[in-house]
């Protein structure tokens, strides 16, 4: 079936640009931490989306590292990207830049997310395979297996 069908990491590869306003930003100045996990989520879904051509809905969010703030004005890049995938889940890495005026950006922030694809009645179903060509997807697919084994054992240990 189509379905099965491998795809590779830059079939559903989405790149996005937000600029920061006023209604963005918390009591301190800076972008509100809730509202880049909101546009983190949202490219991650729409990630999965792309990947497994269904409905997907967000299984966890680990290793979310706020790295740097931004500020009014400031113009924030998302890059998601399909980094590993299981039977019916995926993980998906999200890197966020402040892109300045001539182009150079900074990484403020990044996280990895997992995204289940789900059937009509919310159930999990398969995914199709992802191809890993580049030596940094391979590496980014080795660190997926251990965050998941991590995730695995946090679970195991009820945390
Ligand atoms: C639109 C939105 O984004 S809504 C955001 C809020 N999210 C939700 O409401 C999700 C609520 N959670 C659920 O519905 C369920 O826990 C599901 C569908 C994610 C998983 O259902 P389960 O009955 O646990 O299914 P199951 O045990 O078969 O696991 C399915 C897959 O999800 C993975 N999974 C389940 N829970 C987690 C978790 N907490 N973290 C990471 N992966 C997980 C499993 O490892 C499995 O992956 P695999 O098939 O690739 O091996």
């Amino acid at each position: 079936m189509e379905r099965e069908t491998r795809k590779r990491v830059s079939d559903s590869r989405i790149e996005v640009i937000y600029q920061v306003r006023p209604e963005h930003l918390n009591g301190a100045g800076r972008l509100f931490g809730g509202r880049l996990m909101e546009w983190i989520d949202e490219i991650a879904g729409l990630v999965a989306i792309r990947h497994s051509q269904s409905n997907v809905i967000t299984a966890s969010v680990d290793n979310l590292k706020f790295l740097r703030g931004a500020f009014q004005g400031d113009l924030v890049v998302l890059i998601g990207r399909m980094s590993y995938v299981g039977s019916t889940s995926m993980e998906i890495r999200v890197d966020t830049y402040v892109e300045s005026l001539d182009g150079i950006r900074r990484l403020i922030n990044i996280a990895h997310l997992v995204q289940v694809a789900v059937d009509e009645n919310g159930r999990p179903r398969k995914v199709p395979g992802l191809i890993v060509d580049t030596e940094s997807e391979k590496a980014e697919w080795d660190a997926a297996v251990k965050r998941k084994e991590m995730r695995r054992l946090r679970k195991e240990e009820g945390f």
